[in-house]
C-alpha cells in the first residue's frame, strides 16, 4: 500500500519544519535578478531558486500560470523544477488552483497526480467553486497514489472576503470547506490527504479547524503582510499541520544563491522560534 500524503508531508516537516517556499517566477523579479523576462530567464531563474530552496524546506510551491505565460517551454522548465525539488528532498505542491465539473476534474487529475505523468507534483491546489464534491476525482486518485489536494477555503486577498464569508446555511461558505474536507479526512492516520488553504493575512476566530485532521497550507506570509507572530493567534490548536508559505519574501534576496540560502534559513529559524 502506498504512504498516505498525510504521514509523507508530517515526515518532511518532522525534518526541516513547515515553510513552503514558493516558486513564482514573476516578471518583475526576474528583471530584479538581471534575468530577461523571456523562457531562458525563467530557466535560469526557477532551476536557481529551487536549488537553493528545496535543500532547507518541507515544501516547495511553484506557481503554474508564471510558467504557463511562457507557452510550451515555460511547462517544460516546470516539469524540471518539479524534478529538481524532488532531488533535494523537497515536496512539490503544485498551485494550479484547477477545478472542474467531475469528468473533467478527472483529467486534471491524472495530469497532476497520476502516476507517470510529467506534470505529476506530490500535491496540487484546488478550487471549489463548482461544487467541493465535483473535486472528487482528485481526492480518490490522490489517495490512490499517496499524493495531496489543498482546497481553498479562505484566501489571502482582499477580494475572497464577500463570497468565503458568505452563508452557507448557518455557516460561512469557508467554514463549510473546511468541515467538507473534515469529512474525507475522517479516521484518517497520522493526518489526511485532503488540504484547506487559509491565508495567513486573515482575521483569528473566523473559522473552526479543530476537526480538520488535515494540512492548512497559509499563504500571505511574508510579502503579503503576515509575520510569523501571526500564526499561532489564527491557528492555535491547529498551529503544528499550518505550512506557512513564502514566495517573494524569499525570491527578492536571489540572485546570489548565498543571500537567498541566507533568507530561507533565516525565515525557517523565525517560524520555528514561534511555533515550538
Ligand atoms: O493557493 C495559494 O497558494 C494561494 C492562496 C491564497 O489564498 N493566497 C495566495 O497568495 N496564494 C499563492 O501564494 C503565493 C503567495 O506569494 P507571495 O505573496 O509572493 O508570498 C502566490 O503564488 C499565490 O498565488
Amino acid at each position: 500500500m502506498v504512504e498516505g500524503f498525510g504521514a509523507r508531508l508530517r515526515r518532511a516537516v518532522a525534518a526541516r519544519g513547515p515553510l513552503c517556499a514558493g516558486v513564482d517566477p514573476h516578471p518583475q523579479l526576474l528583471r530584479a535578478w538581471d534575468l530577461p523576462a523571456d523562457a531562458g530567464g525563467l530557466e535560469t531563474f526557477a532551476l536557481t531558486a529551487t536549488e537553493v530552496l528545496a535543500g532547507h524546506v518541507a515544501v516547495v510551491k511553484p506557481q503554474s500560470a508564471l510558467f504557463e505565460a511562457h507557452g510550451a517551454k515555460g511547462i517544460a522548465v516546470l516539469e524540471r523544477v518539479i524534478e529538481c525539488a524532488r532531488q533535494a528532498g523537497a515536496l512539490v505542491l503544485l498551485d494550479v488552483k484547477r477545478g472542474d465539473i467531475g469528468s473533467t476534474m478527472a483529467a486534471y487529475a491524472r495530469a497532476y497526480l497520476g502516476e507517470g505523468s510529467p506534470l505529476a507534483a506530490d500535491a496540487i491546489t484546488v478550487s471549489p467553486y463548482l461544487g467541493f464534491g465535483a473535486l472528487e476525482p482528485a481526492f480518490a486518485l490522490a489517495g490512490e497514489t499517496g499524493r495531496g489536494v489543498f482546497v481553498l477555503a479562505r484566501t489571502s486577498n482582499p477580494e475572497g472576503e464577500g463570497l468565503q464569508r458568505a452563508d452557507s446555511g448557518g455557516r460561512t461558505v469557508a467554514q463549510s470547506v473546511v468541515d467538507d474536507a473534515a469529512a474525507r479526512n475522517a479516521g484518517a492516520v497520522p493526518l489526511g490527504a485532503v488540504g484547506v488553504v487559509v491565508g495567513a493575512t486573515n482575521r483569528p476566530g473566523e473559522l473552526d479547524l479543530a476537526g480538520l485532521n488535515g494540512p492548512i497550507l497559509a499563504p500571505g506570509f511574508g510579502e503579503q503582510g503576515a509575520g510569523a507572530e501571526d500564526l499561532a493567534p489564527l491557528f492555535g490548536d491547529s498551529l503544528p499541520d499550518v505550512l506557512p508559505a513564502s514566495a517573494r519574501g524569499l525570491l527578492k534576496h536571489g540572485p546570489d544563491p548565498a543571500a537567498l540560502r541566507a533568507a530561507v534559513l533565516r525565515t525557517a529559524d523565525e517560524l520555528n522560534r514561534v511555533l515550538t
